[in-house]
């Protein structure tokens, strides 16, 4: 649940960070007697898999547990998202089961389909992930190398991985973890391509959990975070499954073999889209994670002087510290309000496509493309930014802020790497640009591109700036239009044009989503803000515009160059940011315990309520195995020796 619905649903918003009765997180068994960077590889792993279980079955237990269906509605999936952090610092190796195997099936198995395999997912009778990329290709899908070549004589597909690079590469729980999976291979029939479709295989023995025989299943080795999402690798030696196992919501093939084209080829990768609209919200819950951490922090740490005649002070109260830290409390904010916004736009043009109408489709994918890269883009920058404000403390795995970064910065490259989603979002606005100089009207998020009115004075006000981000975003992509058409017409080949144009292109794309976020993000606070006490509507308020005129100033050089700023607005505009530090910093602290994460879930040393930080960091400290003797075997084995000469 966001901020802002948690301050409208609970007019008195009482902050009980006790463990409430009867709670999932009571049960102590899921947490770790030691904490789990003192174990192997091998042993997280399966430490992981035990607190998998428990979790589940408590999950069922106290939540009647659904997956998969209004995700970001419902308060409890919310809950769900933040009781994970408590159990796992790093994704669970189930991850994929609920993110991407139930949706899939979901997204793209017909009702027959669907009644079958979505009961025993949900059930967890099976476990399954969700086999997109390979070790040769990630982005470029339309050049994945897994066939699935269809048999008439036997009404089967033989599945195949021609090449090493053909291997499935790094799908979560595909290792040990999961019997069966969605898998994304090129489709032929009588030799004749017909693109990427998915297929429900079964890769395991339900009972000996074997890999079943044409199936070559490992996990792909250590990596920066997500240490137990049991990363891994997959492939086929012309493994048959029955005609019935592929996906056919969108495309269908008949038992003689015929090809029953879909609406649309891309109704395929729309799993990828559902996946980039949740990743909007979980990157508001990191945020709000490490905003909690380091401003609680913040206000515990004492820090030097800012008068010498006075105690040391709380380094939240130096005004670069609350520079660092203050727009992240409103960064969460930010993207929970439009992952809610993208949210109802998601569900809205899944509705229209059940009735056939595909139109809205190229708005949808272009908007999750670019609020998926710039939510995982800010966020990892700010969760960094959040363990560097704590200092050495921040360094240490009990903060928990590594961790968090770990997650924040996957998701940057995971569900489309975002240079590349940038560049598809930029594609449609290019066609924007195109259709709206015929004439033609626009989709309601990229109208604004068309406004040819006069470039009018600047204001330092929210409207101001927003109409101020708009004319960079129009202004860039009319000079990527330009370029591209100047280049062409000097006999390059438009593809050729647009690479040379493509960094410009990416800059273009990121505008258009910051002008679409602070437009959203300011309309949803004030709408939801009529609902609020006068104070609590006032700090929300000053959070939306500390948000527009940050950005303001971060992006400076575009307002420069596409509006009338000037060097007065601009002195004003940082005032105007001193002045909203210096009003935010007394709420700094209840504006993160109105996240409402319990110690539980924030899992950190220096962000729990009690603010017990140093005694924290000592019990943390003493759990190191090393710390169990006095002297390590190695003095007597190595260092004395050594240290006599004798090694
Ligand atoms: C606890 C909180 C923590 C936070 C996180 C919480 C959330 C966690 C939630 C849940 C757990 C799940 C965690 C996920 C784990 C990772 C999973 C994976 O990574 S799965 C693999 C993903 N792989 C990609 O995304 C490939 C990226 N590549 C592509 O999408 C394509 O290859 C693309 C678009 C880059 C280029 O493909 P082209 O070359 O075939 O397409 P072109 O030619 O550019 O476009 C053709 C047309 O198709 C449209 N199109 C492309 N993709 C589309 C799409 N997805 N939907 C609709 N249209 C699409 C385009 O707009 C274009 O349209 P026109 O021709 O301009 O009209
Ligand atoms: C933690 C994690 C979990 C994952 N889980 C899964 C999963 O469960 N299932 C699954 O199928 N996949 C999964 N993936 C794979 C992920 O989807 C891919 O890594 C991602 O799509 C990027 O593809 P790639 O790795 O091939 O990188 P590449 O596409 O090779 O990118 C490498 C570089 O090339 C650039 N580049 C590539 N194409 C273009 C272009 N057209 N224009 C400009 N620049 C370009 C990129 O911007 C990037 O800088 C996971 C990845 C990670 C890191």
């Amino acid at each position: 649940m966001g901020l802002v619905d948690q301050l409208v649903n609970q007019p008195h918003y009482t902050l009980v960070n006790q463990p409430r009765e009867n709670d999932i997180l009571s049960h102590k068994e899921l947490f770790d007697s030691i904490p789990e960077e003192y174990l192997s590889h091998k042993e997280k792993y399966e430490n992981a898999i035990r607190k998998t279980v428990l979790y589940y079955r408590l999950m069922q237990k106290y939540q009647n547990y659904k997956e998969g269906s209004t995700i970001l509605d419902e308060t409890r999936a919310n809950y769900r998202n933040l009781v994970s952090f408590a159990v796992f610092k790093d994704y669970p190796p189930l991850m994929l089961h609920n993110g991407m195997f139930i949706p899939a099936i979901a997204g793209q198995g017909t009702p027959e389909q669907q009644k079958h395999w979505l009961k025993r997912a949900k059930n967890m009778e099976i476990l399954g992930t969700y086999a997109q990329t390979e070790l040769g290709h990630g982005t470029f899908i339309r050049g994945l190398e897994t066939t699935a070549e269809y048999d008439p004589s036997t009404e089967e597909f033989v599945l195949h991985s021609p090449t090493l690079t053909s291997y499935k590469w790094w799908p979560g729980g595909l290792g040990h973890t999961v019997n069966y999976c969605v898998v994304m291979a090129q489709l032929y029939i009588r030799g004749r391509h017909h693109g990427m479709q998915p297929f429900l295989v079964q890769l395991r023995d339900e009972a000996t959990h074997m890999p079943l025989p044409g199936v070559k299943l490992g996990e792909i080795g250590a990596k920066l975070g997500l240490s137990t999402v049991n990363n891994g690798f997959l492939a086929f030696e012309h493994h048959r499954i029955p005609r019935d196992r592929m996906l056919m919501k969108n495309a269908q093939v008949l038992k003689d073999g015929t090809f029953v084209a879909g609406p649309s080829s891309k109704l395929a990768y729309g799993t990828m889209i559902y996946v980039r609209v949740i990743i909007v919200n979980g990157m508001a819950n990191l945020m709000a994670k490490a905003a909690t951490i380091a401003v609680r922090y913040s206000a515990v740490r004492r820090q030097s002087q800012i008068k010498p005649s006075e105690p040391e002070c709380q380094i939240l109260d130096y005004v670069t510290q609350q520079h660092k830290l203050l727009i992240c409390i409103a960064t969460s904010l930010a993207f929970s309000t439009c992952a809610r916004w993208l949210w109802d736009v998601y569900t809205g043009v899944m509705g229209q496509m059940e009735s056939g109408n595909m139109d809205h489709l190229p708005e949808l994918h272009a908007l999750a493309c670019s609020l998926k890269v710039v939510s995982t883009m800010d966020v990892s920058g700010l969760v960094e930014r959040c363990r560097l404000a704590c200092g050495g403390h921040g360094f240490m795995h009990s903060s928990n802020l590594p961790y968090t970064y770990g997650l924040a910065t996957a998701a940057c490259t995971y569900e489309g790497e975002n240079t590349v989603l940038l560049l598809q979002t930029a594609r449609s606005l290019v066609k924007a640009w195109q259709k709206g100089s015929k004439g033609k009207p626009l989709s309601p998020t990229e109208a604004y591109l068309m406004d040819k009115s006069p470039v009018p004075k600047w204001e330092n006000t929210l409207d101001g700036i927003i109409a101020g981000f708009r004319r960079v975003s129009a202004g860039k992509v009319q000079d990527c239009v330009s370029k591209i058409d100047k280049l062409v017409k000097m006999g390059t080949s438009y593809e050729d044009a647009w690479n040379q144009t493509s960094v410009r292109l990416v800059a273009a794309s990121e505008a258009h989503s910051r002008a679409v976020i602070l437009a959203t993000f300011r309309s949803e606070v004030s709408r939801a803000a009529a609902a609020l006490s006068p104070p609590l509507s006032r700090v929300l308020h000053q959070l939306v515009h500390l948000y527009c005129v940050y950005w303001a100033l971060e992006r400076l050089g575009d307002l420069l160059l596409y509006t009338s700023i000037a060097e007065r607005d601009v002195q004003e505009l940082q005032q105007q940011y001193e002045d909203l530090l210096q009003k935010i910093r007394p709420n700094a602290v209840g504006l993160v315990d109105a996240f409402d994460l319990r110690d539980e879930i924030l899992n950190s040393t220096l962000g729990a309520y009690d603010g017990r930080v140093y005694e924290r960091l000592m019990e943390e400290a003493l759990k190191s195995p090393l710390n169990a003797e006095p002297v390590n075997q190695s003095f007597h084995q190595y260092l004395k020796p050594f240290m006599h000469g004798k090694l």
